[in-house]
C-alpha cells in the first residue's frame, strides 16, 4: 500500500499525536509532514496529502472532505493560545490585523467582533499595517500576553457568546482511507494524549508559559458531540460575514 501523506500542525498543541505517532507502529505507514496551519489546510485542498490537521474554518474547501478522527485541537473555554491582543478595550477595537498561519482564528475572531461585540471592523494582512488589535495563535502567543493592554482567550470569548467549547482543527481527509488504517490512527493518538506527561519530559522549559497547564487542562482533545454542535455553529457564522 503507498504510504498515507498527512499533514499537521507544527506548534506545541500537536506534539502529543505527533509523540503518538512517532511511538506505535503506525508511522511507517505515513508519510508526515509539519506545517503551519494555514499550509496543512492547502496541501489538503489542493490534495498535496490525504489526511491535515487543518483548521476547521477550510473544511467547506476541501473536496469530499470526512471528519476521520474523534479527537481534535479543541478547548472547553480558554485555550491560551488563540488571542485578540488589543491597544484598546474590545468595545474600542476599529482596525484589526490577522494572522497569516491562521484559518480558524481569524474567521473566529471575526465572528465573535461581529455577533458578539456587535463591531465593524476593518480587516487587513498587511503584516506591516499600524492596527488597534492582532490576531495571534499557536507557539507564537507563548508569554506574550504581558506585552499588550488587553489580551482576549477566543475560546473564552466564545463559550461566553454561545455557551459552548470549540474546536480549532480537526483531522480531515480529502478521499476514503481505509478503515484499518483509520483504526490504527486513531489508537495511535489516543496513545499520544495517554503519555502527556512522559511527552512534557521532552519539551523545552518557557518560565513565561506554563505548558503542563496548556496540553493537559486547556487544550481538549475530544472531538464530543458538543464541539461538533458548536463546530456547525461557527461554520454557519463564517457563510453571515
Ligand atoms: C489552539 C490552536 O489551534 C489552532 C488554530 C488554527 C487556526 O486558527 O487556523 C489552526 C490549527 C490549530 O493549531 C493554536 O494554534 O493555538
Amino acid at each position: 500500500m503507498d504510504k498515507i501523506k498527512i499533514s499537521a500542525v507544527a506548534y506545541t498543541n500537536t506534539k502529543a499525536f505527533i509523540y503518538g505517532i512517532e511511538n506505535s507502529g503506525i508511522q511507517e505507514q505515513i508519510d508526515l509532514s509539519l506545517d503551519i496551519p494555514s499550509d496543512c489546510a492547502a496541501k489538503v485542498i489542493d490534495g498535496t496529502v490525504d489526511v491535515g490537521l487543518i483548521p476547521v474554518a477550510a473544511i467547506p474547501h476541501v473536496p469530499h472532505a470526512t471528519i476521520i478522527s474523534d479527537y481534535c485541537i479543541g478547548s472547553v473555554g480558554a485555550v491560551n493560545s488563540v488571542f485578540i491582543f488589543s491597544k484598546v478595550p474590545a468595545s474600542q477595537i476599529r482596525t484589526l490585523k490577522l494572522d497569516s498561519h491562521s484559518r480558524t482564528s481569524n474567521n473566529l475572531a471575526r465572528v465573535l467582533l461581529k455577533f458578539y461585540f456587535k463591531l465593524d471592523i476593518t480587516y487587513t494582512t498587511d503584516p506591516d499595517a499600524e492596527t488597534d488589535a492582532i490576531v495571534l495563535i499557536g507557539d507564537r502567543t507563548f508569554g506574550k500576553k504581558a506585552d499588550y493592554n488587553f489580551a482576549y482567550d477566543m475560546g473564552e470569548e466564545w463559550m461566553k457568546f454561545t455557551g459552548l467549547p470549540f474546536v480549532y482543527a480537526a483531522w480531515v481527509a480529502n478521499k476514503p482511507i481505509p478503515e484499518a488504517f483509520l483504526t490504527e490512527f486513531n489508537a495511535a493518538l489516543k496513545l499520544g494524549l495517554d503519555n502527556r506527561k512522559e511527552l512534557l519530559k521532552t519539551l523545552p522549559h518557557n518560565p513565561d508559559f506554563d505548558v503542563e497547564d496548556y496540553l493537559m487542562n486547556k487544550l481538549d482533545f475530544e472531538l464530543t458531540e458538543k464541539k461538533r454542535e458548536a463546530l456547525s455553529l461557527f461554520l454557519s457564522y463564517i457563510t453571515q460575514l
